[in-house]
């Protein structure tokens, strides 16, 4: 039987288990898989998914197994590196990494530097017996996955990682070789390299040297070539990493960005576009904090290096205009996030309620009776006085509908109008549009929450209380409730009628917009069932079915004010 020392019991169904993680796992010296025939009387249920599920779940007397799916265990980097001030590289690339790739973070830092776009500026250890004590603190109570390492920055140091890691062993370790930062400044000097070939890199699952690091490690080794990037590959790996990743970037005179991967058996050729960019600070760490976060989640390492290679040039592409710092290296934003928030028309506004006083929805079918296009459409709504509009674009095909919303959504931008797309999730995401409107059975609001992030506009469509009050639970800013009167523009619609729109109001903790068969003859009697939350209306036919989409909006507008509406 496996040593209770690494077990801890969990009840379920009123039988006992014994829990094993996949840290302890390993230590017992497990496979990778976590193959236990040598414990026959131990079932492990499923191969590989144990891996990612975090617990290897284990019946005491022998039998089937069963996991505990309420103790999923989050897969856990834990990284150990220097602090950078600009935070481009460093502990700090190393957390936005593994933020961006989903996997957790943890930090023990072995020094600060001071340093920025331009280089840095000075540095400073932590203490061996420091960095000891947070190696300790953290593996001693979490369960990490992968360590990951950066900055190493003295021959005790590394000697204390080497020591704490045969301590708590982990699933797997990401050296990634650091001794010279992009401004070209020494972060590690050449006394650490024997420690280096000695201790740390046998232990390594991976080792991702760049052309100075790799030539650094082999003694000054010339590397000109790809060709050059295979031998130092083979010589590095006798010396005992599983596998090492030498990283091109660069390499004279190749358009591509060319890296090679070799795990003892194979070379991989790993080659993609050259990004042509000045916002590189911070590539070698987040390379590697993706690799260790992929291989945390359960991903081979070749998998995991091709992944992990996509996301960073991704993030680098997406950051080739972000202007951070005055220096020759910038950092790159990896959440993809920080370029939209710096253009003009970005919407600067939260969700204001009251914008759904006069909701103007489109309807491909029917601009094209009329012969116009969706721009010419909303940019007539917005001109007779609409306070946000939604496409619905039922029959367009998602190529047009992307380059319509694109349109919509720079015309809406400069009126301060907010744009939500029906239905389309992917496309409201695609164009950055300002949110979307779903209904019971469209994509569940939560998830699209979830996927447009907190401060899109979610609507939800709703007929009950019941419905209102799930929309409240799932996050949404706010619901449609109809049919209030028949209507022929969607089929099958049931009618709710005034009465129904009152009860579901009344039930509503979010505001709420009217639909169905509204228009100006029957806006005011809609509006008037006066419950504080019922902000406005939402209308397809009135508005889009007539010749005149700007005439008839205005009249409609005319009409909600001569109701006094959104006052109350
Ligand atoms: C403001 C508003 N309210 C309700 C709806 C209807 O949405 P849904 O029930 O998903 O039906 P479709 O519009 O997709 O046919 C809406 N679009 N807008
Ligand atoms: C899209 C839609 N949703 C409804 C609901 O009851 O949820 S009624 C409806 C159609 C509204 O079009 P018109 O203004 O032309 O009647
Ligand atoms: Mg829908």
């Amino acid at each position: 039987m496996a040593s209770a020392t690494f077990l801890s019991t969990l009840s379920l169904a009123n039988k006992n288990y014994l829990l094993l993680t996949p840290t302890h796992a390993c230590a017992k010296g497990y496979t990778n898989n976590f193959r236990v025939s040598n414990l026959p009387s131990i079932v492990v249920r499923k191969e590989g998914s144990v891996r990612s599920q975090g617990f290897v779940a284990m019946q005491e007397k022998g039998g089937s197994t069963l996991s505990d799916d309420s103790r999923t265990k989050t897969p856990h980097v834990l990284t150990v590196a220097g602090s950078d001030s600009g935070a481009g590289a460093g502990i700090q690339a190393d957390l936005k990494a593994c933020a961006a790739r989903g996997v957790y973070c943890s930090t023990v830092i072995t020094a600060l530097t001071a340093q920025n776009t331009v280089g840095v500026q000075g540095a400073s250890n932590v203490p061996e017996d420091f960095v000891a004590q947070q190696l300790k603190s953290v593996l001693s109570d979490m369960q990490v996955d992968v360590v990951k390492t950066g900055m190493l920055p003295s021959v005790g140091i590394v000697k204390t990682l080497c020591r704490t890691l045969r301590e708590y062993p982990v699933h797997a370790l990401v050296v990634d070789p650091v001794m010279v930062s992009t401004s070209g400044d020494v972060l590690a000097g050449p006394s650490i390299l024997s420690t280096f070939r000695e201790e740390l890199l046998p232990m390594a699952d991976i080792i991702t040297p760049n052309l100075k690091e790799a030539s650094a490690l082999l003694n000054g080794m010339q590397l000109e070539t790809v060709d050059d990037m295979r031998s130092a590959a083979r010589l590095l790996h006798n010396m005992g990493p599983k596998n090492v990743l030498v990283k091109g970037g660069d390499l004279p005179d190749s358009s591509d960005a060319v890296d090679i991967l070799y795990n003892g058996h194979n070379f991989y050729e790993l080659r993609s576009p050259r990004i042509r960019t000045r916002n590189t600070h911070g590539t070698g760490c987040s390379l590697a904090s993706s690799i260790a976060a992929e291989v945390a989640k359960g991903y081979p390492m070749l998998s995991a290096v091709k992944v992990a290679k996509r996301f960073v040039e991704t993030a680098l592409d997406y950051s080739k205009e972000i202007v951070i710092g005055n220096g020759p290296q910038g950092p790159f934003d990896h959440l993809l996030r920080l370029k939209s928030h710096s253009q003009d028309c970005h919407r600067q506004q939260p969700f204001d309620p009251s914008d759904l006083f006069l909701y103007a929805v489109t309807d491909s079918r029917m601009n094209k009776r009329w012969g116009r296009s969706i721009v010419d459409a909303v940019k007539a709504a917005i001109d007779g006085g609409a306070t946000i509009i939604q496409l619905r674009e039922k029959d367009a095909e998602t190529k047009d509908f992307l380059e319509s919303a694109k349109a919509c959504l720079r015309i809406c931008r400069l009126h301060g109008v907010p744009l939500l797309i029906n239905d389309r999730v992917d496309v409201a995401i695609a164009c950055d549009a300002d949110g979307v409107h779903v209904g019971q059975s469209d994509m569940p609001a939560c998830v699209a929450r979830t996927l447009l992030g907190p401060e899109k506009i979610i609507g939800v469509s709703c007929k009950t209380p019941e419905q209102a009050e799930q929309a409240w639970v799932d996050g949404a800013d706010y619901i449609g409730c109809g049919g209030v009167y028949p209507t022929n523009t969607k089929e099958n619609n049931i009618t709710v009628g005034l009465n129904g729109l009152k009860t579901v109001c009344m039930a509503s903790k979010l505001p709420v917009v009217a639909i169905g068969g509204i228009g100006v003859s029957n806006a005011r009697a809609v509006m008037e069932i006066r419950t504080p939350n019922l902000k406005g209306v939402a209308v397809v036919s009135a508005l889009f079915d007539r010749e005149c989409v700007q005439t008839e909006t205005r009249k409609l507008h005319d009409v909600l004010l001569g109701s006094n509406i959104g006052s109350t």
